[in-house]
This record gives structure tokens, sequence and C-alpha cells, in this order.
């Protein structure tokens, strides 16, 4: 006797069967409608082809044709997109279920919950239900008993009668079992203790409630998310962003969203996450590229921060060290601030301007110079000026600037700077705040030093006036901790959107702390709403243990998954370590195994004598762009936000300034087992 539909969604495994074969004949339709649609297609081009010598001398019909010809692409694009959503639900189609009784009903109603929608023909009730749906609140947020979730509505309230997780794969249901708790800590153990990827994954099996309220908060405007290693803070903060782009289409599309990421090793580890979850992938950009960037056009090249970096720890040098801070701090504002309102006066010498017979006294200038004009940067204000004596002349005068007039005008604006070079500027800034000037260089030769970076471009955007991003309405910026005071005015500037700002502070790359949230609603002018994350998920209780010793006092939880204790041991050489190194690492079991160093001077010694060995390794510099499986060599800097199932650190120099952090961000990047190995 045939099951009824009823009894179908009360057995996952009837369930399953039911939608794969909903799955099948949708992605059978799509098919023929595809091809149907390539069909069109040629139809036009033929016809176009056929026929343009005939179409109407306006052009409507071939304006028609055209139109047509983009319509039918882009209903195509959109079939295409629908079958590789298809495509990943036949594949595991759900991964869990809430039987849910709404107040006033007997009956409990299933609701199957997968990465996306799925709902056989449109306008009919959905079979799976998009992870981010409101409903599906329900699976991450409590166990059976009184429960609620927000819906457009309301909030609606009601009783969950059982709570099921799923694992299918190619289609097939590997385990099912009811839960009556939160989502099960042995299936989250079981993900985590899984050998690591060179992708982070998507987590949407396990979220768990404190992440999920981050995930799904809509409201804060600015959310800073400090977590300690390990806890999801990635992760969670590209799930909040596939959130935000389901339940706000109209208003956010992902060419709206931006993250500022510290390297391209780490952009393209991430990288994968939206698309997996049926998202078009976000742009990402590093700071400093963009920095060097915008000052292209007044220095030929920039450091960056990786620079810095290694300058600190091969020179230590505390009175350098205490410039390149004050450089950095709201301090270097205050006396740029101090610095442009005396440059007002002494950057311009204003003249009267006649053209034609057509003049403008001094003092008319120098009013509408300082007053009229008086909120437009600096160097572009003399342009505000011209702009305005060319329109009064065209009005006067009945006829419009040639070419040549334009261009001549343009340049008698310009004489009235004294200087317009920023690099020159900056040097009188320099001087000004008591710091030792940049050399006189012509363009070719100048380089710009990391210290100076950000001043400069501060600098540049208070002279010149900044582009505001209006595109960017949603900002991510990870490893927060690492960006300083002035690079977070210069990003107020420049984004004046949504942001989730994410980080660490015990994994900065300086001597000291900095807890950013301290000044950050005084940049951004608006209320920042400040989460933490505690509970690290990523290493093995061995391991946490030992990064905690590390950083001192740390509120931590832990996740009770064991492995190996960890592995501590001096050699007398260094090719004495990395023998070691070579007997431990294990790429049988494990997928991925980490050897990093302090610098980047002792990285490339070790991939010598790795090469010397004849061993396969993947190095990753800083303009590396791919995270490869088996054994990569790096420094710890660049290795964070990453993870590895085996983590062997290659330490040279006990006397590194930076020692203690490269030890704690190394510690932490390892999933199952840690070697902390030094000479
Ligand atoms: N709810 C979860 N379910 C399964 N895995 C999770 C969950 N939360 C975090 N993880 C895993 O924990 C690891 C750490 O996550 P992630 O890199 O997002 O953390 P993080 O806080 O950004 O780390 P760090 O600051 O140390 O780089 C990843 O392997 C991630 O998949």
């Amino acid at each position: 006797m045939g099951q009824n539909l009823e009894d179908i969604r009360f057995d996952g495994e009837l369930f399953l069967e039911d939608v794969l074969e909903k799955l099948h004949k949708k992605m059978d339709e799509l098919k023929e409608d595809l091809t149907a649609g390539e069909q069109e297609i040629r139809q036009m081009h033929d016809y176009y082809w056929e026929n343009y010598t005939e179409m109407d001398q306006y052009g409507y019909e071939d304006y028609d044709n055209q139109q047509a010809l983009l319509h039918q692409v882009n209903a195509n694009q959109e079939k295409l997109r629908m079958q590789q959503r298809i495509a990943r639900l036949m594949d595991a189609p759900f991964f869990g279920r809430v039987d849910f009784i709404y107040d006033g009903e007997d009956e409990s109603e299933p609701f199957y919950i997968g990465i996306g929608n799925f709902a056989p023909e449109a306008g009919m009730c959905p079979l799976i239900y998009d992870w981010r749906a409101p409903v599906c609140g329900l699976f991450y947020d409590y166990d059976a008993g009184e429960a609620s979730y927000e819906a457009p509505s309301g909030t609606i309230t009601g009783k969950i009668a059982s709570k099921w997780q799923y694992k299918i794969r190619k289609g097939k249901m590997i385990y099912a079992f009811e839960s009556d708790t939160k989502i099960d800590d042995e299936i989250l153990k079981q993900e985590l203790g899984s050998n690591s990827d060179v992708q982070l994954k998507n987590i949407v099996r396990t979220i768990q409630k404190e992440q999920n309220a981050i995930i799904r908060n809509r409201k804060d405007q600015i959310l800073v998310i400090q977590g300690v290693a390990g806890s999801g803070k990635t992760s969670v903060a590209l799930h909040r962003v596939a959130y935000l782009l389901y339940h706000d289409r109209e208003h956010l599309k992902a060419s709206n969203v931006l993250i500022l990421s510290p390297n391209s090793v780490f952009s393209d580890y991430i990288s994968h996450i939206l698309p997996e979850l049926g998202e078009e992938n976000i742009r990402e950009m590093s700071f400093d590229l963009f920095a060097y960037k915008e000052l292209h056009s007044i220095v030929n090249d920039c450091e960056d921060r990786y620079d810095e970096l290694e300058h600190q720890m091969q020179f230590p040098d505390a009175a350098a060290k205490k410039q390149y801070e004050l450089k950095q701090s709201p301090e270097i504002i205050g006396m740029m601030e101090a610095f442009l309102a005396l440059l007002e006066e002494e950057l311009v010498d204003l003249k009267e301007i006649s053209y034609k017979g057509y003049t403008k006294s001094e003092s008319e200038i120098i009013s509408l110079f300082y007053f009229k004009f008086q909120n437009t940067p600096l160097l572009a204000r003399m342009d505000a000026v011209m702009d305005y004596f060319k329109d009064e002349f065209v009005t006067l005068r009945g006829r419009e600037l040639s070419e040549e007039e334009e261009e001549y005008l343009k340049e008698k604006a310009g004489q009235m700077y004294m200087e317009r070079d920023i690099y020159h500027i900056y040097n009188r800034f320099l001087e000004f705040a008591g710091y030792e000037t940049l050399p006189d260089l012509p363009y070719e030769k100048r380089i710009l030093s990391y210290e100076d970076v950000y001043p400069m471009l501060y600098l540049k955007y208070r002279l010149c006036g900044a582009t505001q991003h209006k595109n960017v309405k949603h900002l991510v910026i990870d490893e927060m901790q690492d960006y300083s005071y002035l690079q977070y005015s210069i990003l107020a500037m420049l984004f004046p959107c949504r942001m989730t700002i994410l980080g660490d502070r015990m994994q900065t790359m300086d001597e000291k702390q900095q807890d950013v949230t301290r000044f950050l609603p005084k940049i951004f002018d608006r209320k920042v709403r400040k989460l933490e994350m505690n509970k690290s998920y990523r290493n093995t209780v061995e391991i946490a243990e030992y990064a905690r010793a590390l950083s001192g006092d740390q509120e931590l939880e832990l996740l009770m998954r064991h492995g190996q204790g960890v592995t501590e041991q001096t050699f007398v050489s260094k090719e004495a370590l990395l023998d070691q190194v070579l007997i431990d690492v294990n790429l049988e079991k494990y997928e991925t195994a980490a050897i990093l160093t302090l610098t980047e001077e002792d990285a490339l010694t070790v991939c010598q004598i790795l090469k010397d060995r004849e061993e396969n390794y993947h190095y990753i510099d800083r303009n590396t762009s791919a995270f490869e499986k088996g054994l990569t060599v790096t420094t710890f800097y660049l290795a964070k936000g990453l993870e590895f199932d085996q983590v062997f650190t290659a330490f040279f120099h006990r006397d590194n300034p930076l020692y203690k952090q490269a030890a704690y961000i190394s510690a932490t990047r390892a999933l199952h087992e840690l070697f902390v190995y030094q000479i």
C-alpha cells in the first residue's frame, strides 16, 4: 500500500525520495527550457543577419531585436543559476527538520531545512526551507519545548515537538536521528574532527545559538565581534552576509558588499562560501593595496604592512616603533588638522582673474575662496572658484568656452597654488609636526615607507576630497585588531555604510593590544554594538589550553574535542629541526600541514632546506593567491585566518620582539596537532 503525503512528510527517508523525484523533474524541465532558450537565441541571431540590411532606417526594429535578445540571454542565465541551485540540492536536499506545533493547534508541522528553498512549482509552499528563512531560526535557537520565531507578520509562538538532523551525500541518507537538544555536540565534534580543507567550510548544518544571534542580527548598523581564536568569526561574518542578502534582495546585492581582507591567500580561502550558499561572490580588497592605488599619482611605490613587520623584527628599535605608532594615532590627525588650518593661508597666492575683458578682483576671489567655497577641499577649491568665474563669463558672453580656453583657465587657476605636489606638502607637514622629512626625490624614485602611507592618504583626502563609495552598502572588516585609529578614520570617510567588524585583540601583530571598540563609536559617530564570542571550535582541548597559557588570562570556553598533547622541543640547528618535522608530518592521515616561521627570511631558509632534501612543499608569500593541500611553508603573519591539521613552528630567534604574538597566532592555527619547535 502506498504511503500518503502526510506520512511521507514525517519520514525523512521517504521524504528524501519524494523530494529527489521532484528535484529531478525540475531539473529536466530546466534543461528543456534552456535548450529552447538557446534555440531562440540562435534564431534571433539568424534573423538579424538575414534581415539587418532591410531593417527600418530609424533602427527601431534593430533596437527591438536587441532588447528581445538581451531579455532571452538574461532569462537563460537565470535558468542556469537555478540549475546550479537544484544540482546542489540534489546532492543534499536538507540537513535538518523541526516539527513545530503552532499555538492553538494540535498537530505538528514538519519544516525541512536545507541550503536553499525548494518548491516544485512557483507559488507553492516550500518543501525545503532555506536555512535563512525565519522559521529556520527555531532549528538553531531552541531545544524541544516552548519556542518562537520572528516572521514578517510578528512573533510566532508555539512548541517544538521534535528536532531531527540528517546527513545526506550524493542523494543518499547517511544518517538521520532525532535530537531534542540544541545542535548535537557529537555532530559538531565530528565536523570539527575531520581534516581541514584549503577552503573554509560552510557551517549551516551546525551553526551555534550564539553564532546564529549574530548572523540574524539585522538591526545594528555597526556590529563589532570580538571573538577568541577559532570561535567562527570569519564563518559567522560570511554567513551573516548571506543572510542579509537573502532578506534584503531589493536593496542589497552581492556587488554592494565589500570585504577588507588581509591578503590574497585569505581572500581565496574564503571565496567559495557565498557561492556555496547560493549567492554570488563578493568583492574583496586589501586596504594596503587600495592605499597604494590611491597614492600612485604621488609616489611610485609604497611599503606594505608586511614590510613594516619584517623591519620591526629585523631591526628592533623602540624609538622607531614609537614614531610608527604616533603616526597612526589620533595625535597625528590632530596635528594634521592644525597644519591644514595654517595651510589655508600659506598654500595660495590669490590674485585677480581677468579674461577677455571680464574681471574678478582679488578681493572677490578671496571672498569666493574663503567664504563661498570654504567647505571645498583646499586643492580642489580653486577649480570651484574658476568654474564659478567661467559660468559667469559664459552667461555674459552668451557662448561656450572652447577646449583651449578651458585649458588656459584651468592652468591659471592652478598657478594660484604655490605648491600642489602632495609629496612636498606632506614634507611640510612632517616638518611642522617635528618629524624627519622624506628625501626630496623625483616621482620615479619615491618609495613611501609604511608609517607614512596612511598619514599621506589622510592628507590627500583632506586636500583633494575623498570619494565616498556609496555603492558599498555593507563593509566587512576582518582582523579588526590590525587596523589603526588613523585607518579607521579614513575608512569612516570612505564608507558611510553598515559594517560587520570582527577580530581578536589577542591576535595582534603589535607588542601592545588595542581594543578598537573603545574608539570606534567616536570615529564612526554612530552606535556601535559589540558582541563577544568566547567559545573556540577550531583546536583540540590540548592545543587550546596551550594557546590560552601563552595568552595569559583569557575567557575561553572549549568544545571538548581531545587530541594528542602539544610537543615542545628545542634543536641545535635548523637542519635538525626540519629533520624532526619531516618525521612528524603525516600527510597520509591529514590533508594540510604548515611550517610557520617568524620572518620571511626564515621561511625562505626552510624552503631551501626542504628543497635540498627534495621534499614537496608550497611556499605562501604575500602575493600568493591560493592555499593548497600538502605541506605549506609561510610566516606566522601570513597564516593568520587560515588553519592546518598539523602546525610546526620553526622559530629561529627567541629574542624576536614579536615572538609571543607569533607563538600564539601559530598555535591557534592548528586543528589536530601542534609541534612547537625552535632553536
Ligand atoms: N558552528 C560551527 N560548526 C562547525 N564548524 C565551525 C562552527 N563554528 C566554527 N567552526 C569551525 O571552526 C574553525 C574556525 O572558524 P573561523 O575561521 O571562522 O574562526 P575565526 O574566529 O575567524 O578564527 P581566527 O580568528 O582564529 O582565524 C573553522 O574550521 C570553522 O569551520
